[in-house]
């Protein structure tokens, strides 16, 4: 049992009361102390106990908590670890490894036990890096590092004692292909509001234009687009101009996770649902964002109970948490986003037709990056600047060459693709001029698809062509064999030897 004294502060009154239990011979398993509140964990505490306590002089009141606050707040800090899809790790100040999240212990290759302790210099297979951490006052510059055979650019973040000295550094290791996507959104979301949407072709005002009109009406709206074009920071702009930007926004995409861990994120589970459950349940996404929006990302990859479960909270506003029993309501806007065509999928038995009318009382259309060419250089240069930002490189600016070559490309990957590039651009280059050879880039310009047929002479050969472009266009986004294995569902090896038969990626 864990209960809360809530006193008036005076000196020695936490002694006083651990010398109440002690006297009735209460095993104390735990105490904190947080003043004006004591907790305490103890097997069992009866009425009399908490009479006694009660009586104990400057006691205001005396209540039983699920769990003690430390205690909370280590299970969030595992939890929060956990969610983090990129590895992170947490060193000392001697750069010895102290946390490691789940995906920091997978992309090391070993065994939890065997990462920590360890010093981060060995799993890098770099001597020096701690003494540079030292010298650098524990804030490298981002850069690309390798671990365990892959690549990825490190951002470190310094911890300082209360005193101001250094206690160690926080290590964020993301793969290339994915660090521009983070530092937008590490710099747009602060902002929020429709500012961030940046671009200038008629397309994209019109649409904020719309966009700015529909924040304000409290109904579910979908947004559709191709994938990297920017609803998701359409939707935060939709949020931060509502009358509930105040209140939290939450995002989940519905495709990164499997369904019953969906579930659990959206709608929180109920004290033991199962076995690894936090002791007093989880609230989910729609519970924590009371009051504000919930975005789901990739909504038509949910699953035919999600999509009930979903269906039934939109229509009433409840729902039940995990293994609850208990009816729970809120008041939360869904804003949702597909790049599939979810009538397509309605029509295919995949999708329900109800759940999409109510998704889609309002809607918005997220052009693609090739349909609104005016806003590729002035994007462009927004990535340029938050990449020399990152990266503590100096100002750069892009030759001619170099913007005729952004705008000829193809943008499959629109928004995300070019930020990539770009970022990827500044972290290579030698100068501070970006010329077009910096940019990695498909040498096919234009759309992928159309030379498919054009000059096939046997079925091998039009084959490989096709495995040529595809790998060619996918190596931007997956830059690493394994990685790229893994988006193609095969192997590690038989990636590797593809690249090389066509000589991607080789320098
Ligand atoms: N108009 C814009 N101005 C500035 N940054 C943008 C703009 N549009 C998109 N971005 C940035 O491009 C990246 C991709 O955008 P976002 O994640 O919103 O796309 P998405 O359509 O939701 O992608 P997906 O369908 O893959 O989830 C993000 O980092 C976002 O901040």
């Amino acid at each position: 049992m864990r209960i809360v004294v809530f006193f008036e502060d005076r000196v020695g009154i936490a002694q006083e009361l651990l010398a109440v239990l002690s006297s009735r011979d209460v095993n104390v398993t735990g105490v904190e102390v947080e003043p004006p509140h004591i907790y305490i964990e103890a097997p069992a505490l009866d009425e009399s106990a908490f009479a006694r306590l009660r009586r104990v002089q400057g006691v205001r009141s005396v209540e039983v908590v699920d769990m003690l606050p430390g205690v909370q707040r280590r299970l969030y800090l595992q939890a929060l670890l956990a969610s983090q899809a990129d590895p992170v790790f947490a060193i000392d100040a001697m750069g010895m490894v102290v946390i490691a999240n789940g995906a920091a212990v997978t992309a090391s290759g070993r065994t939890e036990a065997t990462v920590l302790g360890v010093s981060m210099g060995e799993l890098l297979g770099d001597a020096d890096f701690a003494k540079r951490l030292v010298v650098e006052g524990y804030h490298l510059p981002v850069r690309e590092i390798e671990l365990n055979g892959e690549s990825f650019m490190l951002e470190t973040l310094p911890l300082h004692e209360s005193s101001g000295r250094a206690a160690g550094a926080v290590l964020t290791l993301h793969a290339p292909s994915r660090m521009g996507e983070r530092l937008s959104a590490l710099q747009n979301y602060g902002a929020g509001g429709f500012d961030t949407i940046v671009g200038t072709s008629p397309e994209i005002e019109q649409l904020k234009q719309r966009a700015a009109r529909m924040a304000l009406v409290d109904a579910p709206l979908l947004i559709t687009g191709e994938t990297g074009t920017g609803k998701e920071l359409l939707a935060h702009a939709c949020h931060a101009g509502s009358n509930r930007s105040t209140q939290p926004f939450f995002a989940l995409n519905c495709a990164a996770l499997p369904e019953s861990l969906a579930e659990s994120e959206l709608f929180g589970y109920a004290p033991g649902a199962f076995t690894g459950a936090l002791r007093g349940g989880k609230p989910g996404l729609l519970e924590l964002a009371d009051g504000g929006t919930v975005f789901l990302d990739e909504v038509g990859e949910m699953s035919p109970y999600l999509q009930a479960k979903l269906l039934r909270f939109l229509n009433d506003g409840s729902f039940r948490r995990v293994g609850g029993d208990r009816e729970l309501k809120v008041n939360v806007r869904v804003i949702s986003a597909t790049h599939r065509p979810l009538e397509d999928m309605v029509a295919a038995g995949h999708f329900r037709q109800d759940l999409l009318f109510r998704l889609n009382v309002l809607n918005l259309h997220m052009p693609a990056l090739r349909e609104r060419p005016g806003d590729i250089l002035p994007l462009a240069q927004l990535f340029l600047a938050r990449a020399c930002a990152q990266a503590a490189r100096p100002a750069m600016r892009l030759a001619q060459d170099a913007c005729a070559a952004l705008l000829a490309n193809a943008w499959a990957g629109n928004i995300r693709q070019l930020q990539n590039v770009i970022f990827r651009a500044v972290t290579m280059a030698e100068r501070t001029i970006i010329t077009a050879d910096d940019l990695e880039l498909a040498q096919s310009h234009g759309s992928p698809d159309t030379s498919v047929d054009a000059g096939v002479d046997t079925l091998e050969s039009a084959v490989a062509d096709f495995e040529r472009r595809l790998l060619q266009r996918l190596y931007q986004e997956f830059p690493s064999t394994r990685r790229l294995a893994k988006r193609l569902g095969t192997s590690h090896t038989a990636i590797a030897a593809r690249l090389k038969r066509y000589g991607i990626g080789q320098p």
